[in-house]
């Protein structure tokens, strides 16, 4: 530590040299690197370069100087916001440490260094900062490389670890001097388990930066403050002469701890082997006050073996007219004063860095939110229409709750909890264990050659038809792609079964050649009573016409690893078996195997749909801003709104992708609906004007922009005027629907999340599933179903309903009520804000979807409430977990009839038409033990005359 006088022929930069001191500069931008002006700056006496999140913010969202790069990238593959930054700042950053390399190499490793910052986002987290900052050192690959860990509690553990790792560091965030002494030590116990390994201690080089003129501004604001309200001359003058001295006064102390530190014995140890001293780095050494010299935080600390990192205007002020002298070994009895006279006044020096440290991570943390919402948005803009848009509409007071949430989504890293797998974000149960769809698309394009096999196979082998058996989750997405991509040429045309009704049963065998067919049974649990029972009658259908040895070849099954379904398919020689990943949940399973088999056998372009859907995979990283994030936005809409009374959730799909409705009727209901709160979805209501809607609507458009309807345009466009909330989402092509099953996964996880229930599991599904496994187990052993008797009984039409509900209705009707007065009775239960569900176990056909539409119209124009439909037993596997477990608003009408024609279950004594009564009376229970307002109505054998007396006595009440 010797001072050196400075020589007159250097500029007072290169002057700084002769005190020991070496100068950065803290600052990068591409340009500089490609102009040719850093290598200046070098040639000038510049010896190292820091970075920074503000210093990069600043670089890459304010200049175009990256735009030529990320449009390139971008082009050719498009990658998340986070991999974007991070090609840049590593490029920058090689770049750099490259020009420096001379330097590092001529001052024996001293000097020459250029830092990088690990993500500010983990500041509290030791763990993750090694691990990222281990990364990024093996990214940049440069000896002349430090990587910046913040003076965090979390922070020091995880500096002593990595020096001991051997990676140099730069500790960034320092503001005091107790933590300075934490951190030193950190260093050393680093140096000494090093060495201890036998690693090369002479390699490392480290830096403490301590951070100067903010002290003196969050110091001077609080002199300030008191100075307007102190009136005693004396203490007024101690706090005048405060001002502007503090941070000074704090470097020249830390640096005299550093002289003494590094004469111990400890360190003379690791001295004799090599090793260097960290440096004290001054670092935020540009003046804010414009009252102080522009060069004050250079000139006031000048001495050797230290580093000062000078933002551009600041050195180029130092090298215009800086007067270097050795300033900081000076006045160190007066810095001591200050101090003193500083706790004298009553400002606790303790408390302002604590403060300091804390703001100055949220600082980074800001401007990194900032860098990559700049670069999510050019990111964006190059996609263009590659993208599903989204753009929404809402009244002032929704909008601003709704900005308000997504604040709070940015603010406490909720995005990265999410994608964290972190339980708490919802109830803190067991969410963990199902957010394995997050990485799906990268795991199924890893393993695609089986999914391009299978459609090489299926078009080989020539199959007309492949039939789909499975429910809800197992079917609703390969519907989806059904309506979505139709028939290809060369491929077979895909069915799906989800329905125990005889009649649809038959309907759907008699589209098909039993031979020409390829069955895919599907259940991820592999127990679904459904699944199993459609297997065990088109098995047998197909082992009667080709036999037992040939019937599994017609035959694969989708499921998770060890099922019971995995059991049968392996007993029963099924040609194929894809598995499911257990860590998805069945909703949330349509990228995974479920949604791509059945796409891929009927001759999508898997990897172009994943491709595609990665997209919008990589919009909804965690690093992407809550505002800019089209997963977060629309959940932050739907979750505001649900808890503001705005919970249906009213679907409306161009006609190409109407099946894309059922498929978020069951992630929305089944995710949500439970502990009595939650989303309705309102898929496939009729259109109306906006006077049919009441306040507890929000509309999510979702149009096909090559297909659209004109009907469906205007009448968005109306509800819009009309002040209702509404989200529109525009998809340029059919490829781009798996970008709406990511999105809306991610979208009804953060809803859930807002709601506050677990999103993940669906215990009402399951309570119903238990009464129908009870009824069927009875009929095995008795022949029959337990019988019921109904309430009322007319020309073929019954009614039934549980005690409760029918002692109300009863009193409301009087003695001898007609069926237009208990249905009156029931549907005067309706309130704005209810829902009227119908719940038909009939065929669903064209016919009936007709008269059930219109009978939903009807209430829907005259009551003012939302109405839904749902055929059974699908809906039980989708909404049925919603109208059990959700809010209670829903009023329903069940709708059951005998099955003109049943069809038996091989190797069962029950029936597909037993089944489905046994479906039908267990919802029916388990909606009555959950005190819903609940009515059945049975239309006898004839359903068509059933379901036109139904639709006259409506058309008549209301
Ligand atoms: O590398 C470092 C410190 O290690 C520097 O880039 C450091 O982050 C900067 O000097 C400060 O962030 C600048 O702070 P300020 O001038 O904005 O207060
Ligand atoms: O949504 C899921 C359905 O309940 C079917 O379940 P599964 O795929 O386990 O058979």
């Amino acid at each position: 530590m010797v001072t050196v006088k400075a020589s007159q022929t250097k500029n007072p930069l290169q002057a700084l040299q002769s005190y020991g001191q070496s100068v950065w500069l803290d600052y990068i931008r591409r340009n500089l690197i490609t102009s040719g002006e850093l290598q200046q700056l070098i040639d000038d006496g510049v010896r190292g370069v820091t970075s920074n999140p503000s210093i990069f913010e600043k670089a890459i969202a304010g200049s175009t100087d990256y735009d030529t790069t990320l449009t390139t990238i971008e082009q050719s593959q498009d990658r998340d916001v986070i991999s974007l930054y991070e090609t840049f700042a590593i490029a920058d950053i090689q770049a750099s440490a490259d020009h420096l390399k001379p330097i590092y190499k001529q001052t024996n490793k001293r000097d020459g260094y250029i830092s990088l910052e690990v993500s500010p986002y983990l500041a509290n987290d030791t763990e993750q900062t090694i691990s990222e900052a281990r990364r990024l050192w093996q990214e940049v690959d440069r000896p002349n490389l430090m990587i910046k860990v913040p003076a965090t509690p979390a922070g020091i553990p995880a500096i002593q670890q990595l020096i001991s790792e051997g990676i140099n560091i730069n500790v960034t965030l320092l503001f005091a001097q107790d933590v300075y002494e934490q951190v030193v030590n950190a260093y050393i116990t680093g140096l000494e388990s090093l060495a201890a390994k036998g690693g090369d201690i002479r390699s490392i080089a480290s830096v403490a930066s301590f951070f100067v003129s903010r002290i003196d501004t969050a110091v001077d604001n609080q002199i300030t403050d008191r100075l307007k309200t102190s009136t005693d001359a004396g203490q007024r003058n101690l706090l005048k002469g405060l001002l502007g001295k503090v941070a000074i006064a704090n470097a020249k102390l830390a640096y005299k701890s550093y002289q003494d530190i590094y004469q111990s014995s400890r360190w003379q140890k690791l001295s004799s082997q090599g090793a260097q001293t960290q440096r004290l780095l001054w670092a935020s050494t540009g003046t804010k006050n414009p009252q102080y010299s522009d060069v004050l935080y250079v000139e006031e600390l000048i001495g050797s073996d230290t580093v000062n990192t000078i933002p551009p205007a600041t050195l180029a002020a130092f090298r215009d007219r800086g007067k270097p002298k050795s300033s900081l070994t000076e006045g160190l009895d007066d810095a001591r004063s200050t101090l003193l006279n500083l706790q004298q006044a009553g400002i606790s020096l303790q408390q302002t860095t604590d403060r300091l440290l804390t703001e100055g991570v949220q600082l980074f943390i800001n401007a990194f939110d900032q860098l990559l919402s700049a670069v999510e948005k050019k990111r964006t803009a190059i996609l263009g229409g590659k993208l599903d848009r989204l753009t929404y509409k809402l009244p002032d007071a929704l909008n601003t709750a709704v900005q308000d949430s997504l604040d709070d989504w940015q603010q406490n890293g909720k995005i990265r909890r999410l994608w964290a797998q972190d339980a708490t974000l919802w109830t803190g149960v067991d969410e963990n264990k199902w957010l394995g769809w997050l990485g799906i698309t990268e795991d199924q394009l890893a393993h695609i050659d089986r999914l391009k096999q299978l459609a090489q196979e299926v078009k080989d082998l020539e199959f007309t038809h492949v039939l789909l058996l499975g429910m809800g989750g197992s079917s609703l997405c390969p519907e989806v792609m059904k309506l979505t991509f139709g028939k290809t040429k060369g491929f077979p045309e895909l069915l799906v079964l989800d329905s125990t009704d005889p009649a649809q049963i038959k309907a759907i065998e008699s589209q098909i050649d039993l031979t020409r067919t390829l069955f895919i049974v599907s259940s991820k649990s592999g127990s679904t009573l459904e699944p199993n029972i459609f297997k065990q009658y088109f098995f047998d259908r197909v082992q009667q016409i080709l036999g037992a040895e040939s019937a599994g070849n017609r035959f694969i099954a989708i499921t998770d690893p060890g099922s019971k379904m995995q059991h049968i398919a392996e007993g029963d020689d099924f040609h194929r078996i894809f598995f499911g990943v257990p860590g998805i949940g069945g909703r949330y399973s349509a990228l995974s195997n479920f949604g791509m088999v059945p796409a891929a056998a009927i001759g999508v372009d898997v990897a172009k749909f994943l491709d595609t859907a990665e997209e919008m995979v990589h919009s909804c990283a965690s690093s992407v801003a809550a505002k800019e994030n089209p997963g977060v936005v629309l959940g932050n809409i739907l979750g505001v709104l649900a808890k503001g009374g705005r919970d249906k959730v009213t679907l409306i799909t161009s006609p190409g992708i109407a099946d894309l409705g059922a498929w978020l009727e069951q992630l929305l209901a089944e995710s949500t609906g439970k502990d009595g709160k939650g989303l309705i979805p309102i898929d496939q209501e009729p259109l109306g004007n906006p006077d049919v809607y009441g306040s507890d609507r929000v509309f999510a458009y979702i149009r096909l922009d090559f297909a659209p309807d004109s009907t469906q345009d205007a009448a968005v466009a109306a509800l819009e005027q009309a002040g209702q909330p509404v989200v529109r989402i525009a998809i340029a092509d059919p490829y781009q629907i798996g970008q709406e099953f990511f999105r809306w996964e991610i979208a009804t996880a953060v809803a859930g999340s807002i709601i506050g229930i677990n999103a993940f599991n669906q215990p009402d599904v399951e309570a119903s599933k238990i009464v129908t496994r009870q009824l069927t187990a009875e009929y095995e052993k008795t022949g029959k179903l337990p019988p019921e008797s109904p309430i009322f009984t007319a020309d073929g039409i019954q009614l039934f309903t549980d005690p409760k509900n029918a002692a109300i209705l009863t009193k409301t009707v009087g003695k001898s009520a007609l069926l237009v007065d208990y249905l009156h009775a029931h549907l005067n239960r309706l309130q704005a804000g209810d829902y009227l569900a119908l719940l038909a176990y009939i065929e669903s056909n064209d016919e009936h979807q007709v008269q059930l539409q219109a009978i939903r119209e009807q209430i829907r124009d005259a009551k003012q409430v939302a109405t839904c439909l749902g055929f059974g037993p699908r809906f039980l596997h989708s909404t049925g977990q919603a109208y059990k477990g959700g809010p209670n608003s829903g009023v329903f009408l069940q709708i059951t009839c005998d099955d003109a024609t049943d069809i038996s279950v091989p190797q069962q004594k029950y029936t597909f038409g037993v089944v489905k009564a046994a479906q039908a009376r267990g919802d029916f229970q388990v909606l009555a033990e959950r005190d819903r307002r609940a009515l059945r109505i049975h239309l006898g054998k004839d359903v068509r005359a059933g379901l036109a007396t139904l639709k006259t006595a409506i058309k008549q009440i209301l």
